[in-house]
Formats: C-alpha cells, sequence, structure tokens
C-alpha cells in the first residue's frame, strides 16, 4: 500500500518532538573570538550547541557577553558600528563548536539577530519545533511514493553518491531543525542527488520536474555551506555589501518566494537572506542590505542597478545560483547573466560552487550555461522536459471566439460538481497583458470573482493579486507568463492554457503550476489553428506522461512541419534529461535540434520564438 507524505509526517511527529526537545536548547550569545583562538582544536567538551568555549566569549571590546560589536560589522541586523573598530569589516563566523558537532560553526553575527528575528513560521513558539503552524503549506496529503521510482541520470566524473534521508546529510543541527518545521520528512529526488554533490563542492547543472523541490535542493547546501564556513572577513566598505550567495531569478514574485523560503530554512542559523528586485523601492532594501547579507535572492535587472551604484560587490561569492537557468540564459537575457557571472567582480567558476536549476534545459542553452560551470555533473531527474504524470492534460479544439464560453463551462461545471470543493484555484494563462485585464473583467461581471496578474501592473498590484488568489479571496488568477515559472501556490488545482503559449518548454512551466509536491492536478489548454507549430511537441508530451492524446491533435501533429520534436533537444526517448556533452554534438555548430549548420537565429523553425523573444504586445516575464 502506498503511502503518503502526510502518513509520512505523521509518523516522524513523535521522533521529531523526542529530538527537538535535546536540540532545541538556545545558545548563549557568541561574540568576537580573536584570531589567536580561531580555527583552534575544538575543545573535548563535547557542546551541542556549536558555541564557543567560555573563555572564547569575549567580546570585541574585551567584555564577556557583548554583542555590540557583532551587531554592527557583522551585518547582525543592528547596524551599528563600534567606533573602536575604526573600520567597518564584516567577520563572519567562527570554528568554535566542540566536538561532536561536527564541522557546524555559531555564526557569531546570528546570535544577535535570533533574538529578533520573526518567526517564519508564524509560531510563537520559535523553540517548538513541533508546532502546526505552519498551515499554509502543511505538507499534509502529499503523495511521496509518486517520486519514488523517478528515473534519474547523473554525469560528469566522481559524482557523489544520492542519499536517502536528511539526517544521512551532515547539514548542521540547525538546518536540519527548519526542514522538521518545514515537516519535510524526506528529501525529494532531486534533494537526494543535488544536495550531497554540492556540498561534495561540485558544480551543477540539475534539472527535475516542476514542483519537485528544487528550491530547497539549492538553498540548503548554500546555508548549510555558509554555516560552516570557518571564518569570512569581508573587505571593508561603508555601504557596499558583500554577500556570500547568491541566487538570481527570472521574476519579482519568483525572488520573493525564494526569500521566504530561504527565510525558513535559514531561520535562527544566522544566515541572512535579502531580497531585491524592481518595481519595489530601493531605498528599504537599501537598507536592508547595509544591515548585512549572507545570501542575496535578486532579480538581474535590480541587482545589475546596485552593482553600478556599489551598493552591493560580488567579490565574496561562494555560492551561486540560477533558478529557472534556461530563463534566464535563453535569448533576450543571456548578456545582462553574463555580465553579472562574469564581468561585475565575483570570482571565477573553479573559485564558486555554480548550480544552475530548471524543469527545462534545452541543449542550446546547456551549452550556454556551461561556460559558468566548471567541472559540472550534470543531474536529471524525472523526464526532463516533460510534464509530471500527477498532472492530467486535456486539450480541447476551441476556436478564438468560443474560448470564454467555453472556459465559463468549465468554471461552471467545476463550481457545480465540486470536484475540487469550494476551494479550488484556478489559473489561467493568457498570452497578452490587455487580454488579461479584459478576461478578469468579463469574468468578474459574470459572477466569477477573479484577478490578475502581468507585466503592466504594479508591484503592489500584482502583490496583492497573488495574496489575494492565494487566499482564496479570488480563486480565478488570469495571468502571463509572468507567473508561468516557478510559483509554488499550494491548492491551485485547474491550469487553463486560454491561450497556449509558442514554446513547449513554456507549457510545460504553466502546468506545472498544479500537481505540485506530489499532490495531483488539472491542466485544460484551448487549442486552434493558431497553435499548429505546438501540435507536435504538445502531443509527444502527452503521450509521455502517458496522457490521452486527442485524434485530431494526433492527426495535426503528424502534418506539422514546424514545431518538431523539442524533445530531440533533450537526446529523445523515454528518459528524455541528457547531458548534452554526452552527445556527439558537443563542441559542434549545432541549433535547437542539434542539426549541423540549422536554420541560424530560428529555435524550432519560428523565427524569434524562443523564449526571450517577445512580440510587441506580449508580456514579458522578465523583471
Ligand atoms: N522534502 C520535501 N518534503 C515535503 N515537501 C517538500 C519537500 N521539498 C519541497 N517540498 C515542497 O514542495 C513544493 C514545491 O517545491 P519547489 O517550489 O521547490 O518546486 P520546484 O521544483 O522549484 O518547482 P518549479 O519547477 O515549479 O519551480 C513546495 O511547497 C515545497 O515546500
Amino acid at each position: 500500500m502506498r503511502t503518503s507524505w502526510a502518513d509520512s509526517v505523521a509518523n516522524s511527529a513523535s521522533e521529531t518532538a523526542v529530538s527537538d526537545n535535546n536540540s532545541l536548547r538556545r545558545p548563549t550569545r557568541a561574540t568576537y573570538v580573536p584570531p589567536h583562538l580561531r580555527n583552534r582544536p575544538a575543545s573535548d567538551t563535547p557542546n551541542i550547541s556549536g558555541l564557543a568555549s567560555e573563555s572564547e566569549r569575549t567580546n570585541f571590546n574585551g567584555t564577556a557577553g557583548g554583542s555590540q560589536w557583532s551587531r554592527s560589522s557583522m551585518g547582525g541586523g543592528g547596524g551599528r558600528t563600534n567606533p573602536e573598530m575604526g573600520r567597518q569589516s564584516q567577520v563572519y563566523g567562527y570554528a568554535g563548536a566542540g566536538r561532536g558537532v561536527g564541522r557546524w560553526n555559531n555564526r557569531i553575527g546570528g546570535w544577535d539577530r535570533r533574538e529578533t528575528e520573526v518567526n517564519p513560521f508564524g509560531g510563537s513558539d520559535e523553540a517548538d519545533v513541533t508546532d502546526q503552524t505552519f498551515s499554509e503549506q502543511e505538507n499534509s496529503g502529499i503523495n511521496f511514493d509518486a517520486y519514488e521510482d523517478i528515473p534519474v541520470e547523473t554525469s560528469g566524473e566522481n559524482a557523489p553518491p544520492p542519499v536517502n534521508t536528511f539526517s544521512e546529510i551532515d547539514l548542521g543541527e540547525l538546518l536540519n531543525q527548519n526542514i522538521r518545521r518545514c515537516k519535510y520528512v524526506k528529501p525529494t529526488p532531486i534533494q537526494r542527488h543535488a544536495i550531497p554533490i554540492v556540498l561534495g563542492g561540485r558544480d551543477l547543472m540539475a534539472c527535475a520536474q516542476t514542483g519537485s523541490g528544487k528550491t530547497a535542493a539549492f538553498c540548503f547546501p548554500i546555508i548549510s555551506g555558509i554555516m560552516s564556513e570557518q571564518y569570512v572577513q569581508r573587505p571593508h566598505a561603508a555601504r557596499t555589501a558583500y554577500p556570500l550567495a547568491l541566487i538570481l531569478s527570472p521574476t519579482r514574485e519568483l525572488s520573493c518566494q525564494i526569500h521566504d523560503e530561504a527565510k525558513k530554512f535559514s531561520y535562527q542559523t544566522g544566515v541572512k537572506v535579502v531580497v531585491a528586485y524592481g518595481g519595489a523601492p530601493i531605498n528599504r532594501q537599501l537598507r536592508e542590505l547595509e544591515r548585512g547579507v549572507d545570501i542575496l535572492v535578486a532579480t538581474p535587472g535590480r541587482l545589475v542597478d546596485l552593482l553600478e551604484r556599489a551598493r552591493v560587490s560580488l567579490q565574496m561569492i561562494k555560492y551561486l545560483a540560477l533558478d529557472e537557468a534556461d530563463r534566464m540564459l535563453d535569448m533576450g537575457f543571456e548578456p545582462q547573466i553574463r555580465k553579472i557571472v562574469e564581468q561585475m567582480g565575483m570570482p571565477d567558476r573553479g573559485m564558486r560552487r555554480t548550480m544552475l536549476f530548471s524543469a527545462t534545459f534545452p541543449r542550446e542553452i546547456q551549452r550556454l550555461a556551461s561556460d559558468f560551470l566548471s567541472n559540472y555533473i550534470f543531474l536529471a531527474v524525472g523526464r526532463v522536459g516533460s510534464s509530471t504524470d500527477l498532472i492530467v492534460q486535456r486539450v480541447e479544439f476551441v476556436q478564438e471566439s468560443d474560448k470564454r464560453s467555453n472556459l465559463m463551462d468549465l468554471l461552471h461545471a467545476q463550481r457545480e460538481n465540486g470536484v475540487h470543493g469550494k476551494q479550488t484555484l484556478t489559473l489561467v494563462f493568457v498570452e497578452t497583458k490587455k487580454g488579461a485585464d479584459s478576461l478578469e473583467h468579463w469574468l468578474c461581471l459574470n459572477g466569477f470573482p477573479a484577478t490578475t496578474i502581468h507585466g503592466d501592473r504594479t508591484q503592489q498590484e500584482r502583490e496583492l493579486a497573488l495574496r489575494s488568489f492565494k487566499s482564496g479571496k479570488t480563486p480565478i488568477l488570469v495571468a502571463t507568463d509572468v507567473a508561468a515559472r516557478g510559483l509554488d501556490i499550494p491548492h491551485v488545482a485547474h491550469v487553463v492554457n486560454f491561450d497556449l503559449p509558442n514554446d513547449i518548454d513554456d507549457y510545460v512551466h504553466r502546468i506545472g503550476r498544479t500537481g505540485r509536491a506530489g499532490k495531483t492536478g488539472l491542466a485544460t489548454a484551448f487549442f486552434n489553428e493558431g497553435n499548429l507549430s505546438l501540435a507536435k511537441p504538445l502531443a509527444e508530451l502527452m503521450q509521455e506522461a502517458s496522457q490521452e492524446v486527442p485524434a485530431w491533435l494526433a492527426r495535426y501533429a503528424s502534418r506539422t512541419l514546424y514545431g518538431g520534436s523539442k524533445n530531440r533537444r533533450y537526446g529523445g526517448g523515454r528518459f528524455g534529461g541528457r547531458d548534452f556533452r554526452r552527445e556527439g554534438s558537443y563542441g559542434r555548430n549545432l541549433d535547437h535540434y542539434g542539426l549541423v549548420g540549422g536554420n541560424s537565429g530560428s529555435a524550432y523553425g519560428v523565427p524569434g520564438n524562443y523564449g526571450g523573444g517577445y512580440a510587441p504586445g506580449v508580456a514579458s516575464a522578465w523583471d
């Protein structure tokens, strides 16, 4: 019998409670450690909390237990500078852990923050790991087994082996506590493979299906790596922030989401996470940065702004993660990413750990991405570029003029049948910003509370819309591609492609807003003659995901000249995740299909139709 994720959570609750009582003893404040004491052999006395010994607990001024220095100069959150220092160096971490706590330092600068840190889990008792406050994203009802027999391909030299449990990985007790607070009982397959690879000091290009836990897969090794840093001296510059890790994502909402997740994972660890994105007041972000930052989550546009103002330096970056990496490196945007990674002071590849994650990884993008990586491992979990089997996909032939009434039928049926209950959230994707506004208006007029998210709305409106949708106040969200990638919105039961995208990868990401973390979902697409280029890849994708392909779609697919088998980009076959280095094509002049000397500049035979190329009036997902 299959056990659900929820069952696993329930079964583990008692164990968790026992271990937590032991492990949550809060450390007292740690402070400055004189250089001669740094990196001293650990004390023989086991030190559960990973603190420096009493004799070492002397602050910068020589007074015991003080915390001023660490607050002001370590980016600890206080913002005050110790006048005796005469400079504003930033010193992080200390190898003060006694034996028994492994390589974990106590993140001196962090302890002061711990006292005032808002509990992102919402509970009043921050030490109560078993609290039930983490309700919004409660991982109940998740079918963990859905991921158990997923195919995995790893290539690259000496890939560190995967693990089966979080406890097999030395992530550090504080991070482990947060993993338990998140109610993550077992690592998902991408986490099982990716975390040991990065902790093993390797660069990584990772493909895994939508909703399969990639965020934690790159956050855990970053947080854990920063926590275990022995000692980091940052340069002295009054108003420049020197993050140790940079996480880039293509949209503002996704950056905010990653920031929220990373804050949960790093709660009480002393690791400081800051987000910077366009459309929001920069001054607030600057103030946050001034208070110190270990992990900076950003959209590329705002990051370049901060770099050009010299308010952020990438000089100390040890970890670089690109989420939705294929989007970040597609035609329109690659120069900006290249500038950030190669021309703005970031340590060269090989001197930092670089991680690229996405659910889709076209061969051409893999080739570009390999410029940023050093001797990397390629990891493919699941049928890459495919949708997950957890999503039931339907395609209906609907003429443009009939789309609204068809949508209305779907919504009425959903409401009346109560198939997914009253709380059902429906995400409707359209092509243009105008189209989004007009459909939203029409839905509201017809008694279906809806809201919209697209690039013409202010950031405040976008955030409000997302909140209103998540809360169920407006259970229909009409969106452009700005909401296609990465957003993890619990309880989205139905994704409707009112207008299909031109690119099958965008379709994969859009429908991936449902059927997440082992839950099932439904995706309906309206197809007509305007979508002929998608017929073949769509039919193939559906077939691969064991979905019923309508006979009319199969006929269109067999007739279609363009739009060809995009899976060939991934190497073809049932298991599509393929390291481009393993194909005979490595280093040769290929087009997106892997055809030597292909039609230049035209991916899939549709001019300017890949990724970054947006037609006028069409929404860009880029911030
Ligand atoms: N080990 C785990 N146990 C339980 N739930 C998990 C685990 N890891 C991640 N999750 C949950 O799974 C959901 C999806 O995770 P995440 O958003 O990281 O997916 P993703 O792979 O990045 O998806 P996308 O490709 O759409 O960006 C989140 O709600 C997250 O909290």
